[in-house]
């Protein structure tokens, strides 16, 4: 009996209903398509699944009593005053999301040069997590720590000469990280790629004994077009001078990632953040494989906006993008996903269980 790729030929003679298409069959040993030939069987061989687990949802909050505007470069998210905010928090909470983040939309008198208001224990912030954790204590809290929604010229960190300040820029970031542990926040976010600041940050929560606050490093975080959205939603698109090269990471890096993760690692992130997610999954594939350490990833708001701009023109099935972008992020090795998708996405989960 002749052997041809360990399969004897006379095999190829196996009897096959006739079709119209009828022909020889190739003699294949191994054909994927047999694990993809139904739901149940797919689902069987299945390497990756995203649970309501997986997801982080970031709310942007605004003065104001009962209102939501809607953020006209974000279809489907809104700005949302304190209460609404409590709203959100309980409907995360009813789908099983672990946790939420919020940023702020900050009044224009209320920006200076130095992001005051960063300080203010009584800022947006600072009062959505008391009025949230009032009634829903058991969500997760993660508070993003930078002065972007604070300053007058729209930048992370100080400025002088032109010049992003690095040192003095962390001295005011670790006052915010305080005031924020204060009010409540169980996750401090740095996002503001100064150097040296989760250290700094880390050694303050010690001292005033805010030891079980977490912080998650926005490690490796893109200097990065796709941004833009978030900027028109805390209202810092008009008044940024310039762009935040200085600061954040060069596009075309990929080793100086590692760099990043290791430092905040070594100054005690509990967790690290890989920004944006779509263009950097072989980031978040290399942070993930070199530490072992949980890994998050954030899709940011021009990639939420991509994808729910294309699904209002009817130009992609917006639900099958949106589940095919976030399992991306699994495969990827992400642990969590920060995105505006969350409730939508849980939503969707729960229904197909
Ligand atoms: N430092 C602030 C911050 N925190 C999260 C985002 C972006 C989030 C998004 O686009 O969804 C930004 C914007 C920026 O760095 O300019
Ligand atoms: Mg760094």
């Amino acid at each position: 009996m002749a052997i041809k790729f360990g399969r004897p030929i006379e095999m190829r003679d196996t009897p096959r209903r006739p079709t119209a298409l009828s022909s020889q069959p190739l003699d294949l040993v191994t054909r994927p398509r047999r694990n993809r030939k139904a739901e149940w069987a797919r689902r069987l061989v299945r390497e990756n699944v995203l649970t309501t687990d997986d997801l982080i949802w970031p709310l942007f909050v605004v003065d104001g009593h009962n209102t939501r505007t809607p953020v006209a470069s974000m279809p489907g998210v809104d700005r949302i005053t304190v209460d609404q905010a409590v709203r959100d928090a309980e409907r995360a909470a009813k789908l099983n999301i672990p946790c939420i983040a919020l940023f702020p939309y900050t009044e224009a008198s209320l920006r200076d040069e130095h992001g005051s208001e960063a300080l203010n224990p009584d800022n947006l912030v600072c009062q959505s997590v008391r009025a949230i954790k009032k009634e829903f204590p058991d969500i997760g809290i993660l508070c993003d720590v930078a002065l972007d929604p604070f300053t007058s010229h729209g930048h992370d960190g100080l400025i002088e000469d032109g010049r992003i300040l690095n040192d003095e820029t962390v001295a005011v970031l670790v006052r915010q990280a305080l005031v924020q542990a204060e009010a409540g926040c169980d996750i401090i976010a740095p996002s503001d790629m100064m150097d040296g600041r989760v250290g700094a940050i880390r050694d303050a929560l010690d001292e005033a004994g805010f030891l079980d606050v977490q912080i998650m490093a926005y490690a490796a975080k893109y200097a990065s077009a796709f941004y833009g959205p978030f900027r028109d939603a805390i209202g810092s698109a008009k008044t940024l001078t310039g762009d935040k090269r200085t600061y954040q990471m060069d596009s075309a890096n990929s080793d100086e990632a590692l760099r990043e993760v290791e430092l905040d690692l070594a100054e005690g992130a509990d967790m690290v953040m890989v920004k944006p997610g779509m263009p950097y999954l072989d980031i978040v594939r290399r942070v993930k494989d070199t530490f072992a350490v949980p890994t998050f990833v954030y899709q940011v708001s021009g990639e939420y906006a991509m994808i729910a701009g294309a699904a209002n023109n009817g130009w992609i099935d917006g639900e099958r993008a949106m589940m095919e972008s976030l399992v991306g992020f699994k495969r990827a090795g992400a642990d969590g996903i920060l995105t505006y998708f969350a409730p939508v996405a849980a939503e969707k989960l729960k229904a197909e269980r």
